[in-house]
Parts: C-alpha cells; structure tokens; sequence
C-alpha cells in the first residue's frame, strides 16, 4: 500500500476532506459550548482545541478574552487542530498567542500537538506529519511522554525575520546603549543575545523593549541563554505576544543553532530553562534541528462562547 494509503488508512474518522465533523454543542442563539484540553510542555502552557470536531473561527479579541489568567483560562498561546491542507501531512495546526497574534512555529507546543492526537487515537502511531503556516514538522513518540520533533532548518538570512540588515554572524543595535545578538528564525523569528548570568538578565525590561522595536516590523522573540560549557546552555525567552514564559521551544532551537554557528558549542547541547530541560541537536547548515522533551496534559474542560451571526455560519458552514 502506498505510503499515501497507509497515511490516510492510520486516520480514525478522519478522512481526507475532513467533512465529519461533530458540531460543537449549541445552545440559546449564539451560544455555543466549546471543549477544549489544557496542556504545556516544561510551564509554557496551551489550550488546544480540536477545529475539526468542533469548528468555529475564534476572533482576536475572544481568543485574548481565553488567554486572560482571571477572566478566561489562561495560556501562553491557543493550539488549532485542523484537517491537513498538503497531502503529505496528517493534520494542520495554527497558533495563537495570548495577544491574538497568529505564529508560524511553536515548539513545546508541538509535542503536547502529537500527544494529543495519539493519547485520543486521532491518528494510529507516529510519527506524524503536522503542518503549521510556513512548515511541515514530523513528530516522534520516545515513551513515557517524551517526544522528539523534526523542527526544520533554522533560517539565518536576517530577512527571515524580518530584520533590515546585511547578513552577518552576529548584528547591534543601539538602544542607546549596544545590544549584541544572533538572530535565526525557526518558522518564527528569534534573536538571542549572550549573558554571563540568566538569573540576572534584564529579560523583562531589555526582552520587551526588543521585542517591539521597529528593527523588528512583525514582532521577535527575546532570548537571553548563559553558556555553560560546550553541552549546556541556560535559557530564558521573553517571548513575541506572550511575554517571558517557562520554556520556549523554538527559542532553544534557535539559540542552539546560533551558538553552534558560532563556534561556541557542539552539536547535541541540554538546553536548562526556567520550566524544565530540552535536548537540542543540531549536524549544521542543511540538516533539520531535533527537539526532544516533554509535553503534559493537565486537564479537559468547556467553555461556552457566544458567537456572532458570520461566526454562526462559519460554524454551520464547517459541519
Ligand atoms: N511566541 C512565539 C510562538 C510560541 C513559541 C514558543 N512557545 C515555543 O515553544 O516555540 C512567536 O510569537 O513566535
């Protein structure tokens, strides 16, 4: 059977088209009660919801109104499963940040993605092929709730991010003071900058400063990482639309690559960050970054949501 076949025969009620789908539970006019499944990989903490079962087109101010740790329920960005857009991928995935923003990339929040649809026999066994806005990742179960991804290349080309400067190893700004730093994207654009002390880096005051500035028209994610030795790095990320969290995946990814491009560690390096440690591999130009470590499911819940007529039809239109 072709691989094409085997793909599509590991799928449990999913076929291709994606048209069965359970619509969500509606209730008075408007109201609609939505599941979702809180999870995080090392603290940096995901409401995913399942687009397919249950569709509807959130907007930027209700997916805001979720992510509010008083008033919704909290997350540092909201993960849309949905039905592949590209033969060769399994399930396509979309990613918020807690501002609303849309992301290209998400790394802790691609292993709670493979759990989530193996622990519900969404799809038979890994790996599975998953694609976000501008990539298509291949994630691996390793047991016992660890799970290694296929992260892609990192794109040292500064217009990646975008960043108006020429190519180089390393790029300054002046805020007035100088800012030294790397900069790579992993689908979503980072920058890293060395300190001698990860506890003492001004990850909040610089971090934020840097994430907004006009060098950086759509936005960077701020990461501070204190060289350890050749293996080992500390890391803390002030990150685009969500601000410092416990763990960035595509933060280590990138600060890893950068640090290796430099000459300044080897190519498999434990990456410690505030919410736990990932193992980052990395062979050079060419060769995909590997992430492994863990990802957590904390619990299921509902939520009920009134939404408006377009977001009705939307809703009925996606059944
Ligand atoms: N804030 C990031 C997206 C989430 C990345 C992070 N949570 C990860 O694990 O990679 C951005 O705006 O590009």
């Amino acid at each position: 059977m072709s691989k094409q076949k085997q793909r599509s025969s590991r799928h449990r009620h999913r076929p291709r088209n994606g048209r069965e789908r359970r619509p969500a539970a509606t209730e008075p006019e408007g109201v609609i009660t939505l599941p979702f499944t809180k999870m995080h990989g090392l603290g940096n903490d995901f409401v995913v919801l399942d687009m397919i079962s249950h569709p509807v087109n959130l907007t930027t101010e209700q997916i805001r109104q979720l992510s509010d740790r008083n008033l919704g329920i909290g997350f540092d960005q909201m993960l849309v499963i949905d039905a592949p857009r590209r033969p060769d991928a399994d399930f396509s995935y979309r990613i918020f940040n807690g501002d609303g923003t849309e992301v290209e990339h998400c790394g802790n929040g691609a292993r709670c993605f493979a759990r989530y649809v193996l622990e519900r026999g969404l799809i038979a066994n890994a790996p599975v092929r998953v694609q976000t806005a501008n990539r298509l990742l291949e994630l691996h179960d390793d047991g016992d709730h660890q799970y290694r991804v296929d992260m892609g290349e990192p794109d040292f080309n500064p217009e990646s991010l975008p960043f108006s400067a020429e190519p180089a190893l390393e790029y300054s700004l002046q805020l007035p003071e100088e800012v030294r730093f790397f900069a790579a994207s992993m689908g979503n654009p980072h920058i890293v900058l060395l300190t001698d002390n990860c506890d003492k880096a001004p990850v909040h005051e610089l971090g934020s400063k840097l994430c907004t500035h006009s060098a950086f028209p759509q936005g960077v994610n701020v990461g501070f990482m204190q060289i350890i030795d050749r293996d080992n790095i500390r890391l803390r990320v002030h990150e685009r639309g969500a601000g410092e969290t416990l763990a960035c995946g595509t933060g280590a990814c990138a600060a890893v690559a950068c640090g290796i491009r430099a000459g300044l560690l080897n190519h498999t390096v434990h990456v410690e960050l505030r919410g736990g440690s990932l193992n980052i591999n990395w062979q050079g130009e060419g060769y995909p970054v590997l992430m492994s470590g863990p990802a957590e499911s904390v619990f299921e819940g509902t939520i009920k949501l009134t939404i408006t007529a377009d977001q009705e039809t939307a809703h009925g239109n996606r059944r």
